[in-house]
């Protein structure tokens, strides 16, 4: 993709997130090429069978690509090239199929964990409105444990958003959570999605969350 391109893109959308002429390889062998502008707002889902590289796909755009691994190719966030930036410099958010909070930090202290620098009262503001935008009012001083699986999914979606992420990757979000409540919590982080106007890529094995999403949709091949 040529630069004028990657800036129209940009310019027609407040941000975006380019792949740009991707080659992933586990040792010698290629195990996938891609090339992809995501808009602001946008998902682009990435289905595949087990061991095709979707994961690879998402631990080389955070920067920690295993050993065994190498990749040609760049990714732009905002126009900005990360390729070479650290991992916690990225500014990428990551939700995993478990929500992964802290047990011992209520839930507060877990979402307000990757928040930038704020003014204490600032923070419980913020962090309390963020809360009543998801359903979960009130629920500050309670602990992980505590809450049923969809509210700690709602918690974890919070915690990323309120990193203040550019983009967003969502590795098969909903999987572990039952059907009435997959696409409640999925409409929920779809929603926050385009509001924020984040540049989302989603794994999923599931063809209802791929639906859900709206975007374009990859399929990875097995090269084993
Ligand atoms: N840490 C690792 N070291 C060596 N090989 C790995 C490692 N992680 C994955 N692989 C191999 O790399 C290939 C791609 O794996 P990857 O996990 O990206 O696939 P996937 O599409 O995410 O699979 P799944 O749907 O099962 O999560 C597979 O052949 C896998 O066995």
């Amino acid at each position: 993709m040529q630069k004028h391109e990657r800036t129209s893109a940009a310019m027609a959308n407040t941000s975006s997130l380019v792949i740009e002429q991707l080659t992933l390889k586990r040792q010698q062998q290629v195990l996938l090429s891609l090339n992809e502008t995501i808009a602001g707002g946008d998902i682009l889902t990435v289905m595949g069978p087990s061991g095709s590289g979707k994961s690879t796909l998402l631990n080389w755009l955070t920067g920690m690509l295993p050993k065994g691994f190498s990749a040609s190719g760049d990714i732009y966030l905002n126009e900005k090239k990360i390729t070479d930036i650290a991992s916690h410099q990225r500014q990428i958010g990551l939700l995993y199929q478990d929500p992964l909070l802290f047990p011992h930090l209520t839930v507060a202290g877990n979402i307000s964990f990757a928040m930038p620098a704020e003014a204490k009262a600032q923070r419980k503001a913020t962090i309390s409105q963020a809360l009543s935008q998801v359903g979960l009012a009130g629920l500050e001083q309670r602990c992980p444990q505590s809450l049923s699986g969809g509210q700690q999914a709602r918690v974890a979606l919070l915690r990323v958003l309120l990193s203040q992420p550019k983009a967003i990757l969502l590795d098969e979000p909903f999987s572990k959570l039952d059907s009435q409540l997959r696409q409640e919590t999925r409409q929920l982080v779809f929603e926050q999605i385009r509001q924020h106007k984040l540049p989302a890529i989603m794994v999923t094995h599931d063809q209802s969350d791929a639906d859900a999403a709206q975007g374009k949709i990859i399929s990875l091949f097995s090269v084993d």
